[in-house]
């Protein structure tokens, strides 16, 4: 495994590259996803990472959390919470996962088993990762209401369902959050409710990344203290979002128009 000990608390991606490898007509074929990207999740803050369909933030989740697609090929190094990583070293992030990277998947409801409860489930993953936490305590931790852990994953609401993913990825009090489009099945007033949980697991210690295209709710939060732009692969900008609308970016600034 190649780490190396560094101070840096939160993540910072440095010049994260992802090839995607496929076999067409016989030859192994590389597209490029990702192209020398550079990003700071800083603790105790919440970043958000925006961009149109397609341009590469599921691929930055994915390399922050160890789950790249098959034949995926990653180069550059991530500091995550004071290591120092190669991006392309799998068993480095699977030793990671769960324990120093939480991951919050974008489908909640279908991330838990149909056949288990909540509760049930949650205290696999206490168990794994051999937390101090009860699935109560991490009930309080996300104000999901203690009556869901005996539940099916149908009986409960979409917003329970993404607040139970949440509880399942801050079982180990990860140091970074990344959380890829948390509330895409939710209405407007629970997806307010779920950034304002990040807000509070951020203002916890845990540098929190969230991916979203919901930039409505999200901005009216106002929990995101900084952005990232992503086109075709690359972060055009990374900014605080209180000085976004300052940017020189042709591209930020077309974007953040669309948007508001
Ligand atoms: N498993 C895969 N194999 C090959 N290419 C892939 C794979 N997954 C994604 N891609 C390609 O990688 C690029 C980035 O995809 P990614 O899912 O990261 O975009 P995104 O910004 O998250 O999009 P969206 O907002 O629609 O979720 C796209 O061109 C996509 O087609």
């Amino acid at each position: 495994m190649t780490t190396e000990q560094t101070d840096g608390a939160g993540a910072a991606v440095r010049s994260l590259t992802v090839d995607i490898y496929s076999r067409r007509r016989g030859h192994r074929v590389g597209v490029r996803v990702l192209d020398a990207v550079t990003l700071t999740v800083a603790p105790c803050a919440v970043t958000a990472l925006i961009g149109e369909s397609g341009c590469g933030k599921s691929m930055v989740a994915g390399a922050l959390s160890g789950l790249l697609p098959p034949g995926a090929r990653a180069d550059g190094r991530i500091g995550i919470d004071g290591r120092d990583l190669d991006a392309g070293d799998q068993q480095a992030w699977r030793d990671l996962r769960g324990s120093v990277v939480g991951s919050v998947p974008q489908s909640a409801a279908t991330s838990f088993t149909p056949v288990r409860t909540i509760g049930d489930q949650l205290d696999e993953v206490i168990g794994v990762l051999g937390s101090a936490y009860t699935a109560r305590e991490l009930c309080d931790r996300v104000r999901l209401p203690v009556d869901a852990l005996g539940k099916y994953p149908h009986e409960i609401s979409g917003g329970m369902a993404q607040r139970a993913a949440v509880a399942a990825a801050i079982v180990s009090d990860p140091a970074v959050i990344v959380a890829d489009e948390p509330t895409s099945a939710l209405d407007p007033e629970l997806a307010e409710g779920i950034w304002r949980l990040f807000g509070e697991l951020a203002a916890a210690g845990a540098a929190v990344l969230v991916i979203t295209h919901d930039m409505e709710s999200l901005l009216r939060c106002g929990v995101a203290s900084s952005m990232a732009v992503m086109c075709s692969g690359i972060i055009v900008e990374q900014r605080a979002t209180a000085d976004i609308e300052r940017t020189d970016d042709p591209y930020v600034r077309s974007f953040f128009a669309a948007v508001s």
